[in-house]
């Protein structure tokens, strides 16, 4: 299976948009794995999951071919994580015109409404499916398990288990301190891969999110717990400018943890 990462950061990308901190400035100068832009993922080609601005860059960027993608997961409506404008770019008038290669999206509430509402007067080729935290169901890719994050008292967000081709992946942003309820899920899974989320570095408070003490917590428990495969993987994503670290500064913290820090483009074969 092939998960490629199309972004890496937080909602305000590195370097930010309007920002002269020093992180900032440095990842500008060294450029490469320092830059990173809306965390979005692609799984065989076809599997999607969330839908950021930087998606039109994403496919530019490492020539992807959105059109092959049959299903897409949003894990909640944050502006980073599903920018619906986009989607009409697929609508008719817009794109190539194919009736029958409908793109199916999957997510809780908030996201298919608003994405429903905003193709409502268009001639499209979408189908929305409301999720519930839990429900597993079979998409036309994988089998899909919705768990609950910790992020936004303000609508419900989840986090997937994907259970694809024979091999499970946790994908597990954005969330403080899983729920109870999480944690009780994943006992007795079997992961190949585990996405993990490290947005607010060293920083003691994180509010919905998690910081290095997390995730080391977090990795500590899934390999305690006999949750990852012997040759399982962690990758940790969604890193915030205002956590100032480095690309180099995160594989410092992480790589002793065996944990692997994505960067944009960063393809892995599981
Ligand atoms: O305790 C906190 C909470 C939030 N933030 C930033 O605000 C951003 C909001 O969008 P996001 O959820 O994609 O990412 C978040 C971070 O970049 C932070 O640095 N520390």
């Amino acid at each position: 299976m092939k998960v490629h990462f199309h972004g890496t950061a937080a909602f305000e990308g590195i370097p930010s948009l309007f920002c002269h901190c020093e992180t900032c400035k440095q990842a500008k100068v060294l450029g490469g794995k320092n830059i990173r832009t809306r965390t979005s993922v692609l799984i065989d080609e076809v599997l999607k999951i969330d839908f950021p601005a930087d998606t039109l860059h994403h496919s530019i960027r490492d020539s992807v071919d959105m059109d092959k993608v049959r299903d897409l997961l949003f894990t909640h409506s944050h502006s980073d994580h599903l920018y619906p404008e986009d989607l009409l770019i697929r609508a008719f008038g817009y794109a190539q015109f194919n009736e029958e290669e409908e793109l199916h999206l999957y997510g809780h509430d908030l996201p298919i409404k608003h994405c429903s509402q905003l193709l409502a007067t268009e001639r499209h080729r979408f189908q929305f499916h409301n999720l519930k935290p839990f429900e597993t169901v079979h998409t036309q890719t994988a089998t899909i398990t919705p768990l609950l994050a910790n992020h936004d008292p303000k609508e419900t967000c989840l986090l997937y288990l994907i259970e694809k081709d024979g091999k499970t992946i946790f994908y597990g942003h954005d969330s403080g301190w899983f729920p109870k309820p999480t944690w009780d899920w994943l006992k007795g899974k079997k992961l190949d891969l585990a996405i993990l989320e490290c947005t607010t570095g060293n920083a003691e408070q994180c509010d919905g999110h998690m910081n290095v003490k997390d995730t080391l917590k977090t990795r500590d428990w899934l390999v305690e717990n006999h949750v990852m495969q012997a040759e399982g993987r962690i990758v940790v994503t969604h890193f915030s400018h205002n956590a100032h670290l480095l690309h180099e500064d995160l594989v410092q913290i992480f790589e002793q943890s065996g944990i692997t820090v994505a960067y944009d483009g960063m393809q892995l074969e599981i």
